[in-house]
């Protein structure tokens, strides 16, 4: 008689290895710490990293938060309120890689009793406005879908193609999203299509876009502006702005 499957479980991966070369380009906005990768920046008081790592902490459904770490991070210890004893759910691992792609597949390949329908969610830490609203409305919206997907806004700008700082093109903007993190797919199929990629040398910069070379269709969930990736130095300023207790903007109102 086979054994009763037990349900799908919910982890999280949360590539923490980057270095920030934008973010540290160029002057700093007093406060910067210039000798911090930037998901050890504060804002209000808190790391950026373990902005995103609360979000997942407060939704029940998480089983578990891995972040991975370049194997030379001393930062974590020093600077995380996760370090040390931490909290039960929050595991580091020091496989980060020489590429966002390469430290998630590390983190994929290092998870261990995974069973192939488990859901992998994977946030940049780069990404600290995220809240347990929006955690818990993508994993509303995917967790009987076929494939998996991604939180993401509608392009609200005029797009333009530029050629040596000039515009040379309007691009139409309908049906253009821009894609956000967490993004949801099975734990099988996500390792085995960022590995293919890696073997392939085709440097992808987001999961969906690997689990879309394998002929997939992730589905698109409205994120929100709050949730928006922190790559320049002079983001910390909007972040702030940002970090605010409005329901629309934290995604309370479904
Ligand atoms: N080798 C890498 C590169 C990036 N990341 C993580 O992937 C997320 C998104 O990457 P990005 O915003 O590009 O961060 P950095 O790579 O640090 O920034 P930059 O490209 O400006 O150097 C971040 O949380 C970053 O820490 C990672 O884990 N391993
Ligand atoms: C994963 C991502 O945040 C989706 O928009 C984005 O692709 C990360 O890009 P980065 O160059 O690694 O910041």
């Amino acid at each position: 008689m086979n054994p009763t499957p037990t349900p799908p479980r919910y982890f999280v991966i949360i590539p923490a290895a980057g270095v920030g070369s934008r973010f540290s380009a160029g002057k700093l906005p007093a406060g910067v710490d210039a000798t911090l990768p930037k998901q050890y920046q504060r804002v209000r008081g808190q790391i950026m990293l373990d902005w995103a790592i609360h979000a997942f902490l407060e939704v029940p459904d998480i089983a578990a938060v891995y972040v991975v770490l370049a194997p030379s991070d001393d930062y974590f210890n020093q600077y995380s309120t996760f370090a040390g004893a931490g909290h039960p759910l929050v595991k580091v691992l020091r496989q980060g890689g020489v590429s966002r792609h390469q430290s998630v597949l590390n983190g994929l390949q290092a998870l261990a009793d995974m069973q192939e329908q488990d859901w992998v969610l994977v946030h940049d830490a780069a990404r600290p406005g995220l809240t347990s609203a929006l955690v818990r409305r993508l994993i509303a919206s995917l967790k009987e879908d076929a494939v998996g997907g991604l939180l993401a806004l509608p392009v609200a700008d005029t797009l333009k193609r530029a050629e040596d700082g000039r515009a040379v093109q309007t691009v139409p903007r309908e049906g253009f999203w821009q894609a956000q993190t967490p993004q949801m797919f099975r734990y099988a199929a996500l390792r085995y299509a960022l590995q293919k990629m890696w073997q392939e040398g085709r440097e992808i910069t987001d999961e969906a876009s690997a689990i879309e070379m394998m002929g997939q269709t992730p589905k698109l969930v409205i994120g929100s502006p709050r949730n928006f990736k922190v790559t320049f130095s002079a983001d910390l300023v909007v972040l702030d702005a940002l970090l605010t207790d409005n329901l629309a903007l934290n995604g309370e109102n479904s």
